[in-house]
């Protein structure tokens, strides 16, 4: 861990404020693409963050403010008090990206000898390469690394400075399975060392398995913050599921009568409810009507997050 002067117990370890950024298309037609569009977010040292969302949620965007590669249009970004540029300088903070540029023709442990002339202060070359998992392929040329390796050792790369947070945009994307849960066994051991980890997925299995928050993007904004069991519990996202009987009439006619019902759909000889009380919509269901074989069921995280980011995507447009 990065001793040098600055031990700050309260401060965060990001914090932004109604962060803005806008970008003009390509083509020059239509008008600006707001990629991050009034952001707030607070993370405290030692939090393993997901952040979670489609293409073009503004993931990448939020992550690229973080690290200081580019500028807000408004609002504030600060790492650890200050600026991004300033807490990557003193090897604060550091990043694992998916197209970080490697030379191939240095083998893995020149690559990690080249960069540490750069950094004041960085662990032992031998120990980022165990950490990353990656002495069994040190001595081999960049070039002949498969992408997984080039992960590991970008992975490596950002460990040099023993930064106090971690940024991952889509870390373990082009790994197959063994290699994302090598990766992730990795990762587990440097946030057991109290590092700040944030990192950016499509994923959702590996949101839910890995990060202890998980904040859901779409369009621009944060959908959804909190736990997984949080996002999941968001919006009703449970349902109550019975054999509808036709003597209590259509279901979508009943809908009004049940209290803390929101929807009803079919679904194969099941008929589905959901709204925010799936409590009272049971008890409602078994005493004043004919349905049987009552299940409440609770929606899959991917589902959850799917209607999260549909519910975004139409309100922005
Ligand atoms: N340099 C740029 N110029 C123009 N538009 C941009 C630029 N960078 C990002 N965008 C647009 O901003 C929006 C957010 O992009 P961003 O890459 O942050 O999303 P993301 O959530 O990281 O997506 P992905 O999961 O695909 O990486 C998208 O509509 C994208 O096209």
């Amino acid at each position: 861990m990065n001793t040098g002067t600055h031990i700050e117990h309260n401060t965060p370890a990001v914090e932004l404020i109604n962060l803005h950024k806008s970008f003009t298309p390509l083509t020059g037609k239509g008008g600006k693409v707001r990629a991050v569009d009034g952001v707030d977010l607070t993370i405290d040292s030692g939090e393993i963050v997901a952040l979670l969302g489609p293409n073009g949620a503004g993931k990448t965007t939020a992550l690229d403010m973080i690290l200081g590669f580019t500028s807000p249009t408004s609002g504030t970004c600060l790492v650890y008090g200050g600026s991004p540029r300033h807490a990557v300088q003193h090897g604060r903070v550091s990043a694992v990206l998916q197209t970080g540029a490697l030379l191939d023709d240095l083998t893995v442990r020149e690559t990690l000898a080249m960069i540490a002339t750069q950094h004041s202060h960085h662990m032992p070359i031998d120990q980022a390469l165990d950490r990353a998992g990656a002495t069994s392929f040190a001595d081999r040329k960049v070039s002949k690394c498969s992408g997984g390796e080039q992960q590991r050792l970008r992975f490596a790369l950002a460990l040099l400075p023993e930064p106090d947070l971690l940024i991952l945009d889509e870390p373990t994307a082009g790994m197959d399975v063994n290699a994302r849960r090598d990766f992730w066994a990795a990762m587990h051991a440097e946030a057991e060392r109290g590092r700040t980890i944030v990192f950016a997925t499509h994923y959702l299995e590996e949101a839910d398995q890995f990060a202890d928050r998980i904040v859901v993007m779409g369009a621009g904004r944060i959908l959804a913050d909190g736990t997984t069991e949080e996002i999941r519990a968001l919006g009703g996202l449970r349902t109550v599921s019975v054999r509808w009987n036709s003597d209590d009439g259509d279901a979508a006619t009943a809908l009004a009568e049940i209290p803390g019902a929101e929807s009803v759909r079919g679904e194969g000889e099941r008929t589905v409810f959901t709204g925010p009380d799936t409590d009272a919509i049971a008890h409602h269901l078994l005493t004043h009507t004919k349905s049987s074989d009552l299940l409440i069921v609770q929606v899959p995280l991917e589902e959850a997050f799917v209607g999260l980011t549909h519910q975004a995507q139409q309100s922005a447009a």
